[in-house]
C-alpha cells in the first residue's frame, strides 16, 4: 500500500508560536482517519499542509507521492478534495446545488460561462444521491439547512475524483439530527472501497462515523497518539489530551466520551 500522506518532522512556526511541532504521520490508501484535539491544537493547520495550502516551516510533507516545495501546488491541489468553513463561505447562496457540484469539475465556484457535458451532470447527480441530497438538487445553496449544506459540500469535493479527501469539521454547527445524518453519510463513504483515503477533523468522538479505521490526536501542535482507532481513542490518551479524567466507550460502531466521576464517589 502506498502512502497518500507522509509527513516527517513537519513543523509550522509563526513568530514565536509553534503551530505544529515535529509531526510524523502516514496515511495509506484505503484508510479513514479522524483527527481530534482541543481548540487551538493545530488541526486546521495540519489540514492546510495536507491540502497543499501551506508549506511547513521545516520537515518534509509528502502528499500523493509529491513533496511540498518540490511540486507545483496547482498540479497537486486538484487531486485533493477539501471541505472547510472558509471554502463554504465563498459559495454563492444563489447557486443551485446541481450547478455547485458540477462546476467543481472545472475548479470554479459560480456557474458562469462554462458548458458542462452530460457525463459531468450524471456524475454530479449520482454523487448527490449517494450523499442523500437527491431531493434538493434544484434548490439554491442558500435555502438549505446547515446539515444539507455540509453534505452538498462533500459531494462537490468528491466531484473531481480526488485521491485524498479532507473534511475539516463538517459536524460543526449541526443539531442532533443533522449530525446523525452526516455520520450516516460519512459511514457510507467510509465503507465504500472506491472512496479515497479520508481525513475527518472533529472535536467530538461522538461524530466519528462507523467504518473509520485510524485516529490522530493532537495537542499544542504535537501528536499525542496516532494509529489504529481502537489503540488511539482510549481513556488515557483522551484524558491526557483534554486534561481531565475521561471515560471512553465504543458500542455499535459509535464512540462516546464523558468525564469520569468515579474519583468523586
Ligand atoms: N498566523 C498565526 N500566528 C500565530 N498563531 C497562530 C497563527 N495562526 C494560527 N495560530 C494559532 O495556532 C494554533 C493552532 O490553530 P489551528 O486553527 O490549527 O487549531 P485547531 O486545532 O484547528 O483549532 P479549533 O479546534 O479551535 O478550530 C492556535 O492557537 C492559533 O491561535
Amino acid at each position: 500500500m502506498s502512502a497518500v500522506i507522509e509527513f516527517a518532522d513537519v513543523t509550522v512556526r509563526r513568530g514565536d508560536a509553534l503551530l505544529l511541532d515535529n509531526v510524523n504521520w502516514t496515511v495509506r490508501e484505503g484508510e479513514r482517519w479522524v483527527l481530534l484535539g482541543p481548540n487551538g491544537a493545530g488541526k486546521t493547520t495540519l489540514m492546510s499542509v495536507a491540502s497543499a495550502q501551506m508549506h511547513p516551516t521545516s520537515g518534509v510533507a509528502g502528499i500523493l507521492g509529491e513533496v511540498l516545495g518540490a511540486v507545483d501546488v496547482f498540479d497537486l491541489r486538484p487531486r485533493i478534495g477539501l471541505t472547510s468553513a472558509v471554502l463554504a463561505e465563498r459559495i454563492p447562496r444563489g447557486e443551485t446545488v446541481r450547478d455547485l457540484v458540477v462546476s467543481a469539475a472545472y475548479g470554479v465556484v459560480g456557474r458562469w460561462r462554462e458548458e458542462y457535458d452530460e457525463m459531468d451532470h450524471a456524475q454530479a447527480e449520482a454523487l448527490l444521491s449517494e450523499l442523500g441530497c437527491g431531493g434538493f438538487m434544484d434548490r439554491t445553496f442558500g435555502t438549505l439547512s446547515e446539515g444539507e449544506r455540509k453534505r452538498v459540500q462533500i459531494a462537490r469535493a468528491l466531484m473531481t475524483d480526488p485521491e485524498l479527501l479532507l473534511l475539516d469539521e463538517p459536524g460543526a454547527g449541526l443539531d442532533l439530527g443533522g449530525r446523525e445524518d452526516l455520520v450516516s453519510t460519512l459511514a457510507v463513504l467510509a465503507y465504500d472501497e472506491s472512496s479515497p483515503a479520508t481525513v475527518l477533523v472533529s472535536h467530538h468522538v461522538e461524530e466519528i462515523p462507523p467504518g473509520f479505521t485510524h485516529a490522530l490526536v493532537l495537542k499544542d501542535g504535537r501528536v499525542m497518539a496516532a494509529g489504529p482507532i481502537d489503540e488511539v481513542i482510549t481513556d488515557s490518551v483522551l484524558s491526557a489530551t483534554f486534561g481531565m479524567p475521561l471515560r471512553v466507550t465504543h458500542e455499535d460502531g459509535r464512540w462516546q466520551a464523558r468525564r469520569s466521576h468515579r474519583h468523586l464517589g
